[in-house]
């Protein structure tokens, strides 16, 4: 599991460990174990070339310092830094004393600024190079036009707004130039908090992050400002609170996957059943089976008018064209996909609201349902909108929902007393309490018509094997995203479900 916390929650722990340690230890472990990240990634340190970006905070005395320990290990190093007269004295100090270059970001010409330090030899000499979108006499462009890697250690957590005019110039630069970007903590220009960017913010190839993971490296769009978040332990753990947010891995996946074992039957493994489709949309009907089939539940029940074209392509299926509550032995239902905004819809997701057994609700379902019939249950109860049905269910617009997406997810978890799973390229899971689940294994080749189908039909799986609201929709999205994954592009959504077997983690299957 990937643990976010707050960067308050970070700050406390640690004002707490400082108390207990030498000071500097913690920025020396953090400076460390980005250095080695950054080894890791050049492969081969000597002779290659290094840049930090180093802005006037701590962020960029860990850049500072990491750069010191790689011109000891033989690279060429140049130190840009932002606000040359507040750098942080001791990373500047190791850049110099290990003999790294230090120029000023905003100096017109040649290692400007007045805070030349020599040379880390030849590879980081300092001659002009003419990098696109920065002009010839511009020594940190030349700098990071040459370079191999580049760390961003403009600002980290303590990042307020939006870029200011020189880091956006160095952002843009970066961008233009062929480097490995490493970001320190946190890509600069990203909110920590909320994964909002406001403008630009630096593009990296991996983000090495300290103590725990920021909420804002798990969720778009920062997360894909991010690259391959990395976290480095400094020590913080025993101090830090619960997660704000927490990301399942692998590892989580395959524990909570089900599987069948040698007692198992078909209604132990858990039968699911389904409320889907329509005269207008039966294949809506057909997508949530093919997600349902692939869950582990032992069977996959469907109601509704659309059972000719279910058991045409899944011949498994129990179909019924009754009432629900008339349809057999049901651990879990799902309902909403393609069923319409009719009176009949309604009726039938009052009465599966009814039950006392899991129950998913997607698409039309969200729109007929009643509130006060979702609060009211006891089972538990998994919502799946995407931005605009939540909307929708908030009475906002769905631009205040997409720019928010982590308060707005809470708060319809909080105001419907369910698990809310809201879609989009992360993927947010929310119950009214605990930490926020984010998936991110999804690829955007996923908004296509009807993937949301084999989502809802795969978390119903899902429920009725016996796990819990967010677990179940937080395996279900994982497996979802990867599928998506692993399907040629570009597909349709009914070639998704048969990727789900071929994406489940190693270590389960049941055999
Ligand atoms: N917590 C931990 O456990 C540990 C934390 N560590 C490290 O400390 C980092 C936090 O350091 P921090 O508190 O000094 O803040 P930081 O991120 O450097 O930013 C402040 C500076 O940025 C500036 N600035 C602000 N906004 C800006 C913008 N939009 N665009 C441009 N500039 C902007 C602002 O300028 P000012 O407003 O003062 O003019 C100020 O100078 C953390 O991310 C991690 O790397 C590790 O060493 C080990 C343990
Ligand atoms: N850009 C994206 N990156 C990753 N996943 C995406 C992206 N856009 C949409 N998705 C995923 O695709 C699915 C779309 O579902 P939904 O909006 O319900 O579509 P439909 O109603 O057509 O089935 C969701 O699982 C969502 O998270
Ligand atoms: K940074």
């Amino acid at each position: 599991m990937r643990y976010a916390h707050s960067v308050e929650a970070v700050r406390a722990a640690e004002r707490e460990l400082m108390a207990r340690v030498p000071e500097g230890t913690l920025m020396r472990r953090a400076a460390g174990g980005l250095a080695a990240a950054c080894a890791g990634m050049l492969g081969r340190v000597y002779g290659r070339r290094v840049v930090a970006l180093a802005g006037s905070g701590d962020n960029g005395g860990d850049a500072l310092y990491a750069l010191a320990l790689l011109a000891r290990r033989g690279a060429g190093v140049t130190a840009v830094l932002l606000a040359p007269d507040r750098a942080h004295a001791g990373g500047l100090a190791a850049v110099r004393a290990a003999g790294g270059r230090v120029i000023d970001a905003g100096a017109g010409g040649g290692a400007g600024g007045g805070s030349d330090g020599g040379s880390g030899g030849d590879a980081a000499d300092g001659s002009e190079g003419g990098a696109a979108g920065v002009s010839a006499g511009d020594a940190a462009g030349a700098a990071i036009a040459r370079a191999d890697l580049v760390l961003d250690g403009i600002v980290g957590i303590g990042g307020r707004g939006g870029l200011r005019p020189d880091a956006v110039r160095l952002a843009a630069a970066v961008r233009a130039s062929g480097a490995a970007v490493v970001a320190v903590d946190l890509p600069s220009g990203v909110d920590a908090e909320t994964g909002e960017t406001a403008g630009e913010a630096v593009r990296a190839d991996a983000t090495v992050t300290f103590g725990t993971y920021k909420p804002g490296l798990l969720i778009d769009p920062a997360a894909q400002y991010a690259g391959a978040p990395r976290l480095v332990d400094i020590g913080i753990g025993p101090y830090l609170p619960a997660p704000v947010a927490e990301a399942l891995q692998d590892a989580d996946v395959a524990a909570l996957l089900p599987a069948p074992t040698g007692e198992s039957d078909k209604y132990r493994r858990g039968v699911v059943g389904v409320v889907a489709g329509s005269a207008r949309y039966p294949g809506a009907a057909v997508l949530a089976v093919s997600g349902a089939l692939r869950g582990g539940s032992g069977a996959v029940r469907y109601v509704g008018s659309a059972g000719d074209a279910v058991i045409a392509r899944f011949p498994e299926a129990l179909v019924s064209a009754g009432r629900p509550s008339q349809a057999g032995r049901v651990q879990a239902w799902v309902a909403g996909p393609g069923l319409g905004r009719e009176e009949d819809a309604r009726a039938v997701v009052a009465e599966v609201l009814a039950a006392d057994v899991p129950v998913l609700v997607d698409a039309d379902g969200l729109a007929v349902a009643d509130r006060e019939a979702i609060r009211a249950r006891r089972a538990p109860t998994v919502l799946t909108p995407h931005a605009g049905e939540a909307a929708a269910l908030l009475g906002v617009d769905r631009a205040d929902v997409e720019a928010r997406r982590l308060e707005h997810v809470r708060r319809l978890a909080r105001e419907l007393d369910a698990v809310v799973l809201l879609k989009g390229s992360t993927t947010l899971i929310a119950a009214p309490d605990g930490p926020v689940r984010i998936n991110s294994t999804g690829t955007a080749w996923l908004s296509t018509a009807g993937s949301g189908d084999v989502l809802s039909g795969l978390i119903g799986s899902l429920l009725a094997a016996g796990l819990g609201g967010r677990d179940a929709a937080s395996v279900g999205a994982y497996l979802h995203g990867l599928a998506g994954r692993a399907a040629p592009v570009p597909f349709g959504a009914h070639e998704l479900a048969d990727r789900i077997p071929l994406v489940r983690p190693e270590g389960t299957g049941g055999r």
